[in-house]
């Protein structure tokens, strides 16, 4: 299947800054991405690149196998930026309709974009009064004008709450199901963990790790935590068992072990039986993997 959007050996430079160095990836129909980095990693760089708003130094990028910012990538690709603006007095329906006009499509449309995004109920309020998640579903739904096959997508969730999230997650799911490939910057990691494909980190403008989570757990290779809770005045026994262990003033004993070495471990800690009340496993959080591939080149 031929890639919505490929990236190779992509470098942008900004004077002395290097904003992105060799970035290679490739995003298949249908394809939820996310994009983390800390602040200056590069991730607006490489969308502006993408949607071909700023040229860059070497490599090679294409968008459905077009150049970016050429007319036929640009009828391919819709971006929604952070936060959205449009005139207060506008409602929702005028403001799709506007847009719909200037693409060269029927107006009427805008009933059925607002629709989709769960908006039909307000499309006739002016958009001033619409609370900010209301508003990013009127920018989902103008970035939906003309069926792109990419979305590019910063911060799309930013400032919403979580049932809004959700909301827009699965707004997100029906498109990708549709076959449209999104790329979206977020700083929310557990939303990202459960809704995209595949999770892109840049640091320094380097692409550091890029993979499902379960493979950036496994490059990661991090210790995962084991809590253990004692039976009824069996703490001080236990942590004689295990000195590795650390209690806690919970009276928790807290193991911090090599995946390699939890099945053994787990065995020893069940094979004391009444001595233990409780056990909970827990694997390295999305917030450790990413601190663990951000730092790597010392940022
Ligand atoms: N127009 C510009 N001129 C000079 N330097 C720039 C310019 N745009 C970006 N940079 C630099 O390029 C690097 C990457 O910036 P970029 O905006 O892509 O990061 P980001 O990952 O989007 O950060 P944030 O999460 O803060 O939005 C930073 O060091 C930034 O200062």
């Amino acid at each position: 299947m031929t890639p919505t959007l490929t990236i190779s050996q992509l470098t942008k430079r900004f004077q002395s800054v290097e904003a992105l160095k060799q970035v290679s990836l490739t995003l298949a129909p249908g394809k939820r991405a996310a994009l983390l980095g800390h602040n200056g990693a590069g991730k607006s760089t490489m969308m502006k690149i993408i949607l071909g708003l700023i040229p860059f130094d070497s490599g090679e990028v294409t968008v459905c196998g077009e150049a970016p910012g050429s007319a036929a990538a640009r009828m391919q690709v819709a971006y929604l930026p952070e936060n959205v603006a449009f005139h207060p007095a506008l409602t929702g329906e005028e403001q799709i309709r506007h847009y719909l006009s200037l693409r060269g499509e029927n107006p009427r449309l805008a009933t059925e974009l607002l629709a989709r995004v769960g908006l039909a109920h307000a499309a006739r309020r002016r958009i001033g009064t619409y609370s900010k998640g209301m508003r990013q579903r009127v920018g989902l739904a103008q970035s939906l004008i003309g069926r792109p096959r990419l979305l590019v997508l910063d911060e799309p969730t930013s400032g919403l709450d979580p049932v809004s999230r959700r909301d827009f997650y699965d707004l997100l799911d029906g498109l990708s199901a549709d076959g449209t490939a999104i790329l979206l910057s977020s700083h929310v990691l557990t939303e990202v963990e459960a809704r995209t494909d595949s999770i892109l980190i840049l640091s320094g403008g380097q692409l550091v790790a890029e993979g499902t989570l379960a493979d950036l757990r496994a490059q990661a290779a991090l210790p995962i935590t084991l809590l253990v809770r004692p039976a009824e005045g069996r703490a001080i026994s236990l942590a004689a068992v295990f000195p590795e262990a650390t209690i806690g003033s919970d009276g928790m004993l807290r193991f911090s072990c090599p995946q390699a070495d939890k099945l053994p471990l787990l065995a020893s800690i069940t094979a004391l039986g009444p001595e233990v009340a409780d056990l909970d496993v827990i694997p390295p959080s999305l917030e450790d993997i990413y601190s663990h591939f951000s730092r790597r080149d010392g940022q």
